[in-house]
């Protein structure tokens, strides 16, 4: 057998550390797809003594992450320790700048600065690599950037981030608070160190501007990304939403009109009956369609150790390989220049839960709201009896633009029979 492909891997928490264990667990199956041992000699990271679970003895410590990359006996670099800027950002740079091969998990790097690297990585002729950044172990880049190439791609879509979608169902399934959720997804290894990536949406929206980079060829756009989280869903919202038969999801969509791509990220109600709304816990969706191919569902665990590790340890095998693709699917020079569409043109249907003073005329001055933006009604209906108290009162509509429900709402909002702020979740149509 060839020469072992000698890896680097700094930050050794869940994800680098579950490198080690993939490596060490299955050296054999990993050897014999990529045509040699793939063997890590050198680790850095903020704690030499920490048990991990899986042994650094024996391999060459760095307490500058940076330094990995210069050193002569590292032929690949794989970054798994998280930030935008910092000893990552500094890492990849280095290695790069080195003309060495870089693995990365780190989705909110190259939200950031996937332009930047991908010019550097291309200028120096080596891969940049980043299955484990998207849907974690679902093989999401290799299927919208490589198995869909032939493709021109009008959609795709998603649930991107297993701690929002493991929340979500714990909340509805065993009806438990969302503090209590997200306590349970951080031992499980799947939240960010600063789990409000997560709940505000952040994260996914990462995933998703990478995604639509590679699905429509076109610069990565974090910017242009249209970002709500899960904070606001409410144990009453999920419950409502099931009486009308919808499931609450976090859910990215990227889609491509003749105006420019619209890209958004935010709680969606999706029919009971629509196989996406049956994607639970900590698993991930990704859903794109394809002119000649048609719709593509890909479903599988989004987060974790294992998982994540999958994902890294398919691009060494890559990389080992000596497969490449341009980072972006083409050379960055040839991407195309679409333009991101606002939030205000999406078209669609609206959940919106009211808490109102239960008394006479209150429905009349909601409806009017929704009247006088010609907004068109397809349900209504009241939870409840008690003059004089809040009750909620829960409006679905037909389809209209955006603008005109946030101009309903703001008039909504300000009626003084209105006790809090109005929930609104948008219903789409898969
Ligand atoms: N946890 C997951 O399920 C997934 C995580 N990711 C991404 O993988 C990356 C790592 O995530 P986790 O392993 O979950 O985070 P983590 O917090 O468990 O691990 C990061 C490790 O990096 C170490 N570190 C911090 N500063 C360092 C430095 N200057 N030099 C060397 N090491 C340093 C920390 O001590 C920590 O052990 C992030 O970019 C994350 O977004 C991607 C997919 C899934
Ligand atoms: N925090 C992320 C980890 C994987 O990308 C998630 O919950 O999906
Ligand atoms: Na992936």
């Amino acid at each position: 057998m060839t020469k072992p492909l000698s890896v680097g891997v700094a930050g050794l928490g869940t994800v680098g550390a579950g490198v080690l264990t993939l490596l060490r667990d299955n050296a054999a199956t990993v050897a014999a797809r990529a045509g040699r041992p793939i063997a890590v000699t050198a680790v850095s990271a903020r704690d030499r003594m920490r048990d991990r679970g899986v042994s650094i003895a024996g391999l060459r410590w760095y307490d500058d992450a940076a330094a990995l990359a210069n050193d002569p006996g590292v032929d690949v670099v794989v970054e798994t320790i998280g930030g935008t800027e910092g000893p990552a950002a500094d890492l990849v740079r280095a290695a790069l700048a080195a003309g060495k091969p870089v693995v990365t998990a780190n989705k909110a790097l190259l939200a950031i600065h996937g332009a930047e690297l991908a010019a550097t990585a291309e200028a120096k002729g080596v891969a940049l690599c980043f299955e484990a950044a998207v849907a974690g172990g679902i093989p999401a880049i290799k299927a919208v950037r490589e198995g869909l190439a032939a493709n021109d791609l009008t959609r795709v879509m998603g649930i991107l981030n297993g701690t929002c979608n493991y929340i979500l169902t714990q909340m509805r399934e065993r009806g438990i608070e969302f503090a209590q959720a997200l306590s349970e997804a951080q031992k499980l290894g799947y939240a960010e160190a600063d789990p409000s990536f997560d709940v505000d949406g952040i994260d996914a929206a990462h995933k998703l501007a990478i995604l639509a980079a590679l699905a429509f060829g076109r610069p990565v756009d974090f910017a242009g990304v249209h970002v709500e989280g899960i904070r606001s869903i409410s144990a009453l919202d999920i419950k409502l939403a099931e009486e009308l038969g919808y499931r609450i999801k976090l859910l990215g969509i990227a889609r491509r009109t003749e105006a420019g791509i619209e890209t958004r990220m935010h709680p969606c109600m999706v029919p009971v009956s629509h196989p996406i709304a049956r994607v639970d816990g900590v698993f991930n969706a990704v859903v794109a369609e394809g002119d000649f191919v048609g719709r593509v569902v890909l479903e599988g665990r989004g987060a974790g150790a294992g998982p994540t590790a999958s994902a890294v340890v398919a691009d060494l095998i890559d990389i080992a390989r000596g497969r490449t693709t341009p980072v972006w699917g083409v050379a960055s020079a040839a991407l195309s220049h679409a333009p991101s569409l606002p939030m205000s043109q999406r078209v669609g249907a609206y959940y919106l839960r009211l808490m109102v003073v239960d008394r006479p005329g209150v429905i009349a001055d909601v409806t009017a709201a929704l009247r006088d933006n010609a907004i068109s009604l397809e349900s209504m209906l009241q939870r409840g009896r008690a003059p004089g108290e809040a009750v909620p009162v829960v409006v679905t509509t037909h389809d209209c633009e955006e603008s005109q429900m946030r101009a309903a709402i703001a008039r909504i909002e300000a009626l003084e029979a209105v006790v809090e702020k109005p929930a609104m979740i948008r219903i789409e149509a898969l």
